[in-house]
């Protein structure tokens, strides 16, 4: 397994060993003991799995707010996608930041996304599965969104083309005005 860190504290790539033979490969997408050993202690409690026909579907930027915050544990199934958490703790050095990384079903790596960031993606390819772990189950009352293209948060998009779009992520205020529900150092 790698670890590789980006620029927002918290936020990391990893990367599960793939063993390959003349089937495929294997692959342990989540160790809870090796993650632990490793310093990433998450108690992940709901999988979801989405299905985005069409390259360029936007979805997010989402977060829970607390106490049903969540830490989220991304990777691709099938396809491509760039996947892209945003600092949204009040008083952290970088809020407003953002990273962004391609996960695809080939490279088989994963993002992990922290209490305190938002989470959105953009696919890249038809037929694009996300799968990705929560460390809390659905909150709908408590959800919030941030608008994909907000011009402060300046996320540079991979594909330049017109997304498609949940009507609730069209409509999505962006950072200005916006009252984050997380704190610095916040945890879910
Ligand atoms: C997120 C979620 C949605 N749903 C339902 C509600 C709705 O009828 C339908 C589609 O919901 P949404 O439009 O919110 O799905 P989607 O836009 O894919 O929302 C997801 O986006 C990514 C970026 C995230 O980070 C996730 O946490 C989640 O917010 O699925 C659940 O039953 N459980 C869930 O955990």
């Amino acid at each position: 397994m790698d670890i590789e860190k980006t620029a927002l504290d918290g936020v990391v790539i990893i990367t599960p060993k793939r063993f390959g033979d003349h089937r495929g490969f294997f692959s342990e997408s989540w160790n809870k003991s090796a993650m632990d050993a490793a310093g990433l202690s998450y108690d992940f409690v709901q999988d979801n799995h989405s299905l985005s026909m069409t390259p360029g579907t936007v979805r997010g930027l989402h977060f829970q707010a607390p106490p049903r915050a969540q830490d989220k544990l991304v990777r691709c199934g099938r396809g491509a996608l760039f996947d892209v958490a945003v600092d949204i703790r009040k008083g952290s050095a970088t809020y407003g930041q953002w990273v962004g990384v391609e996960l695809t079903a080939e490279n088989g790596k994963q993002l992990l996304v922290p209490a305190g960031f938002a989470h959105g993606f953009m696919t890249l390819v038809p037929e694009t599965e996300i799968i990705y772990k929560c460390t809390d189950t659905y909150a709908p009352e408590t959800e919030g969104a941030l608008l994909w293209n907000d011009a402060e948060i300046g996320i540079n998009w991979p594909l330049d083309i017109a997304p498609v779009l949940s009507d609730k992520d069209a409509a999505a205020p962006g950072l200005a005005g916006f009252d984050s529900p997380f704190a610095c150092g916040a945890t879910a």
